[in-house]
């Protein structure tokens, strides 16, 4: 096993990453302080899982809210549900929410519990690639609006993330690879060395070898860790990890939540936000090649499967979270391992890279 620590004044967690970590009870039990658990999960992942996750929770006074599959129900109805499931089960302020799922349920999961009575505990029990590399870890919570993605939500950190990787076992390929785009992320923005080293295991990652996966998985969860440990809030550094995703958020909106996994419009997004640094003079063609070869050797979409009106994608990109009045703001890329929030890029220069979305 391998632990990442958090590291937040007063509120740090640990990451522990590795086989049977569902099982070791004893060692998340000790994070839940009261007597109340609303465990909130999937009706994919309930029926694996669940029954693994709650045998640790014996003598506790404990309930299970299950949300239906899909981005698509990532919405602020299902937080009053979760709510709710809450005050049927009597919770206190004491209590503790346990998101047991991928990236769906984490985000969900805890956006409720930063809501119930102001603020409760909540514990991350992530079950797919990618909510153990990325969404379990640094505490941005919330929902999707038809509007566009992730625009409602809270800071609210985990007290523990639990990442038992026997659970991938079960999880499509698919979904794996959707994650792995998100590992290719932050070695992109922040780890040169990281990014050689992903490009002399990508066959290894793909075919899911459990030494170099655990390996991937805590290294950026280490990388992910720091850059949440000296922004919390995004105030300037962390903006870099939405490498990306201004363009890939645009992509899953316009697809209404259910054309394309979160991971796959990162990687296509990190494509286009390449492409428009070389545009703009800021990175190497050699860098981009770089960057497309590895993300077609692990077997991810480097362009959409169907044309979009470019007119449409910079409409969805003018709400991104990382704007200001008037102006656009991108995460754009200066090569393997360097990326920079750039202010004023052109309508022109996107649509110049949209155009062939
Ligand atoms: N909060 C953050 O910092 C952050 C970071 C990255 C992504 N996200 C969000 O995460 C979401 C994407 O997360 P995701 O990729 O985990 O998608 P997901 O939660 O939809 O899970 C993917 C699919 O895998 C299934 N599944 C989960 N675990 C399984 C298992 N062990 N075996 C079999 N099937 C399993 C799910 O039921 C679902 O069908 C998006 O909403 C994205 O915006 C948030
Ligand atoms: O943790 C972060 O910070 C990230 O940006 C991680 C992203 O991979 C993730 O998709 C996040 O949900 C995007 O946040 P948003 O603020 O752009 O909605
Ligand atoms: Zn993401």
């Amino acid at each position: 096993m391998d632990t990442v620590d958090v590291e937040l004044a007063g509120r740090g967690y640990p990451v522990w990453i590795g086989p049977g970590l569902l099982a070791d009870s004893a060692r998340w039990r000790a994070r839940i302080r009261g007597r109340h658990v609303l465990v909130v999960s999937n009706t994919t992942v309930a029926p694996l899982y669940l029954g693994a996750l709650t045998r640790g929770l014996e003598g506790l006074h404990w309930s299970s809210f299950l949300l239906d599959d899909g981005e698509m129900h990532k919405t602020f109805a299902n937080v009053g549900k979760v709510l709710d499931a809450l005050g049927q089960l009597g919770a206190t302020r004491d209590a503790c929410v346990i998101a047991l799922g991928g990236g769906v349920v984490g985000d969900l999961a805890g956006f409720a519990a930063a809501c119930w009575m102001r603020g409760i505990d909540f514990i991350q029990v992530p079950t797919t690639l990618l909510a153990m590399v990325d969404s379990s870890v640094g505490g941005k919570t919330g929902v999707n609006l038809p509007v566009g993605k992730n625009l409602a939500g809270a800071f609210h950190q985990p007290r523990a993330v639990v990442a038992d990787t026997d659970v991938l076992a079960s999880l499509p390929q698919r979904e794996y690879l959707a994650g792995v785009a998100e590992i290719v992320k932050g070695a992109a923005i922040g780890d040169p060395a990281f990014f050689a080293w992903l490009e002399a295991h990508a066959d290894a990652i793909a075919r899911r070898d459990s030494a170099p996966l655990i390996e991937a998985i805590a290294r950026k969860c280490r990388y992910k860790a720091g850059v949440v440990a000296r922004d919390e809030t995004e105030q300037g550094e962390r903006a870099l990890l939405n490498l990306g995703h201004t363009f890939g958020h645009a992509l899953e909106t316009a697809g209404n939540y259910s054309e394309i996994l979160h991971g796959e419009g990162v990687a296509i997004g990190m494509v286009l936000a390449a492409r428009l640094s070389e545009r703009l003079g800021m990175a190497a063609a050699d860098d981009t090649r770089r960057l497309v070869a590895l993300l077609e050797r692990l077997g991810l979409p480097v362009a959409p499967s169907r044309a979009h009106q470019a007119s449409r994608l910079l409409d969805l990109m003018r709400l991104d979270k990382k704007n200001t009045a008037g102006t656009l703001r991108l995460i754009l890329w200066r090569g393997i391992g360097r990326a920079d929030i750039v202010s004023g890029v052109k309508d022109d220069d996107v649509l110049g890279v949209l155009g062939g979305a």
